[in-house]
């Protein structure tokens, strides 16, 4: 269990977080969302140790972050950040080899190389090993850095808005993957989404910041309402249920179209 305890977060005037607290379970795949700078990312980096709050405790499996051994802390964490340019003279294969970097010496272990194509493989995208990462496309680079995140073998895997590059077919690769690993693995698994239908689709808790609060966590049929919408976003939207019973949001046109 990730356990986040009465945490104050702000950078000078700003506050992101006022004594937020909840826990996170082992095999699930757990969604952030919220409006544009509320605090999404700094959370994620909060708990990566990046960030230090003002007040509050983190732990993973009853152990408290402690930011004078946060090597050892961050050895349970894969994280891919929203940033997804790279802009160094690695190929494929290498750059997810980073992902384990501890592992790594002179002399590459066959194991090593192995899990890394196998990475590649699974997410289908074996055939751009060999290529200069600069050479990629925006897309190709993202499900790059999820096959790194994966590569750690991570207990939390983290990532921030993993699919905002990616075309639908990638998206469900990544997803679907995602949740499939999460489950067998029984990894905490954290995702940062604006598309509140795949959010829909892949949380199994959801959990909605505004200004500071959660203001709603479950599961998506718990929490996705029109009028929770409006709250946070401030945007009308139709909420129908497709063939699951998964909410499906759809936006209401602020004008009439003219036929
Ligand atoms: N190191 C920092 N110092 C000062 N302010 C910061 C710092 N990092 C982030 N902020 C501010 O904190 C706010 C929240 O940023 P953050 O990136 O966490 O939001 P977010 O919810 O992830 O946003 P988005 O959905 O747009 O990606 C923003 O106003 C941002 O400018």
């Amino acid at each position: 269990m990730l356990r986040v305890s009465n945490l104050d977060l702000a950078f000078d005037q700003l506050i992101l977080a006022h004594n937020m607290s909840f826990e996170l379970a082992p095999g699930k795949t757990h969604v952030i969302i919220g409006p544009n700078g509320t605090g999404k990312s700094s959370l994620l980096k909060t708990l990566f140790g990046e960030v230090r709050p003002q007040r509050g405790t983190i732990s993973f499996a009853e152990q408290p972050l402690d930011y004078k051994q946060l090597n050892q802390w961050r050895q349970s964490f894969g994280y891919m950040p929203q940033d997804i340019r790279l802009d160094i003279g690695l190929s494929v294969l290498e750059v997810v080899l980073l992902g384990q970097l501890k592992a790594l010496s002179l002399k590459l272990a066959d194991s090593l190389l192995e899990q890394a194509l196998r990475a590649l493989d699974q997410i289908g995208l074996l055939h751009l090993a060999h290529r200069d990462i600069r050479t990629l496309s925006g897309g190709q680079c993202q499900m790059i850095l999820f096959a790194q995140a994966l590569m750690r073998d991570p207990k939390v895997l983290m990532l921030d808005e993993p699919v905002s590059a990616l075309d639908l077919h990638f998206q469900q690769v990544l997803l679907e993957h995602l949740q499939q690993q999460t489950q067998e693995n029984n990894w905490v698994s954290i995702m940062v989404l604006h598309d509140l239908n795949l959010a829909a689709q892949y949380a199994d808790n959801l959990l909605v910041i505004k200004q500071g609060q959660l203001i709603a966590q479950g599961s998506p049929k718990q929490v996705l309402s029109a009028d929770l919408i409006h709250q946070v976003y401030g945007v009308e939207t139709d909420v129908l249920y497709d063939s699951l019973g998964l909410p499906f949001i759809r936006t209401q046109r602020q004008q009439k179209q003219v036929a």
